[in-house]
């Protein structure tokens, strides 16, 4: 039987609450049997890259959906390292799961750059877009893949957006909140919490 998968990429610099809540919503509501957690070497759109390491941010996400069977933790864009752009990725997923559907989770911050990611019309034919609308953020607008899709191709549903609760969480804040001797409980899971005070992480 083939198989509906989740893929969940971020910089996770740390992960949130936000993230938890959102690849559960998408889980719910697309039917999905498992969400696929790729954390980013480097995100392409942020070059700077993540402040963490790249083992902190992973023991990180690893504490975050321990427990939950659904979630997995997918190393490979680490492994890769550089910039990690999505459409690698996705074509090495699809190769290795013929058959199966993929919907790539993403906020609607992450949906307004889509036409400045690497090959969207082609990530576009792996993978159908599982968008949240973030707290903040202007309304959710899908028109940014119009341009990429052909109204008489099979690939019509490209976007599907996922009904939740607005969350104004944000890694940002989290490392904000941090750096300023701030408390960041219930923004992060409390293993979370433990290993970045543990770690010193963000705090100055
Ligand atoms: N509160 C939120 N609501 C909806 N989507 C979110 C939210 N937080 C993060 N996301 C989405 O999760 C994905 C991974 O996010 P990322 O790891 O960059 O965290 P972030 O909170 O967006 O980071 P930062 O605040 O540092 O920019 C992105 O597609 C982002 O849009
Ligand atoms: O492939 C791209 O060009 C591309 C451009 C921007 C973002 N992404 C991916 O989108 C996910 C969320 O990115 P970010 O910047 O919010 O951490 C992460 O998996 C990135 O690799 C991918």
């Amino acid at each position: 039987m083939s198989k509906r998968i989740g893929v969940f990429g971020g910089s996770f610099d740390p992960v949130h609450i936000g993230h938890l809540w959102i690849a559960e919503a998408a889980r719910e509501h697309l039917s999905l049997d498992e969400v696929r957690w790729i954390p980013a070497a480097t995100s392409p759109l942020k070059t700077n890259g993540p402040i963490a390491s790249d083992e902190d941010r992973l023991q990180m996400v690893r504490l975050a959906i321990s427990g939950n069977s659904h979630f997995v933790l997918d190393e490979r864009e680490l492994r890769r390292g550089e910039m990690s752009y999505t459409v690698d990725t996705m074509t090495e997923l699809v190769a290795e799961h013929p058959g199966d559907n993929f919907f790539l989770i993403i906020g609607s911050d992450s949906l307004e750059t889509f036409d400045r990611w690497r090959e969207p019309k082609r990530l576009l034919e792996l993978v159908t877009l599982a968008v949240i609308q973030r707290g903040g953020d202007p309304v959710v607008d899908v028109s940014v893949v119009d341009q990429y899709v052909d109204a008489n191709e099979p690939n019509q549903n490209a976007v599907s957006v996922v009904p939740m609760p607005l969350i104004q969480a944000s890694s940002t804040d989290v490392r904000n909140r941090l750096a300023n001797g701030k408390s960041i409980r219930y923004q992060v899971p409390a293993a979370v919490e433990a290993y970045l005070h543990a770690n010193k992480i963000y705090q100055r």
